[in-house]
């Protein structure tokens, strides 16, 4: 790890999110053993091994193919994970790239989509408004724009209270000034929440400016990863030096880790 990075002070906003107790130390939300993925003969992940502890912002790097989404989707419980030491939250809750929004139920009725009980609609407000969308309640998808589309499958993931939220590109298919403010309130719901998060994303400034660990997936394992122990206001100067040393393992030159020369791998961790 740099030498910078490791030895600058944690500072109050680079703590884990406020729902911890600091003195009680915690089970991690995800324990993976050797975990092994195959699609028949190819090996997409081999004997991974992965912590990530309560309140803990995970990003998750790596070239396009190298099974970013297959280790999300195990962790979600989408994809079969039979006879591996796999351990996550029965709370825990999904945000895709697209919003997927069923069409034909009013925005409330998606938030609260398999929730149960009298309160659902006031829940439901409740989360909305959390993502600023509280007046938009009985709108139909479809008259929303991609940003509000996703805060609202952001308030439909932390309605449920998930102690781990995994995040899959989330904010890929925005444009830069409505990805810069998914930035700000995913990071404020994060605080407030308290949850565990796995962000999976091809963009490396994103995972520098909201992750407390970035770990790169290639060769179907972590080849790397980087605790940024500083506070995320003061990130700035540290984003090209942090950038470069990503990029010189994913062997990338413009920033997106899907559209690199291929390189060997890191140091493994
Ligand atoms: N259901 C499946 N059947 C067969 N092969 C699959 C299946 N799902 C994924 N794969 C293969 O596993 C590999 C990893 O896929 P995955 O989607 O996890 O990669 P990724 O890192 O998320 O890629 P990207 O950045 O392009 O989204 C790919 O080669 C893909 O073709």
């Amino acid at each position: 790890m740099d030498a910078r990075l490791q030895f600058l002070p944690r500072t109050a906003e680079a703590l884990p999110a406020p729902a911890l107790t600091p003195s009680a130390p915690a089970e991690p939300v995800v324990r993976l053993s050797r975990f092994t993925r195959r699609f028949g003969d190819v090996t997409v992940i081999e004997g991974l091994d992965l912590t990530i502890q309560p309140g803990e912002f995970v990003a998750l790097l790596g070239r396009s193919g190298s099974g970013k989404t297959t280790l999300l989707r195990t962790l979600a419980g989408l994809d079969e994970a039979t006879g591996q030491d796999v351990t996550v939250p029965q709370a825990r809750a999904v945000v895709f790239q697209d919003a997927r929004l069923l069409p034909w139920k009013k925005v409330w009725r998606n938030v609260a989509l398999g929730l149960k009980g009298p309160d659902i609609r006031a829940r439901a407000q409740h989360a909305l408004r959390e993502v600023g969308l509280g007046h938009r309640l009985d709108a139909w998808p479809l008259t929303l724009s991609g940003g509000e589309a996703q805060r609202v499958a952001l308030a439909r993931a932390l309605v449920r209270e998930p102690q781990l939220l995994l995040l899959d590109e989330p904010f890929a298919a925005l444009d830069a000034l409505t990805r810069l403010r998914m930035h700000e309130l995913v990071l404020a719901l994060w605080r407030a929440h308290g949850c565990a998060v796995l962000m999976v994303t091809h963009d490396v400034d994103e995972a520098v400016a909201l992750a407390d660990r970035i770990l790169v997936l290639d060769g179907g394992r972590i080849a790397a990863q980087e605790r940024i122990g500083i506070a995320r206001g003061a990130r700035a100067e540290l984003t090209l030096q942090l950038k470069e040393k990503l990029l010189g393992i994913l062997g990338g030159t413009d920033g997106r880790a899907d559209h690199v020369i291929p390189f060997p791998h890191a140091a493994g961790v």
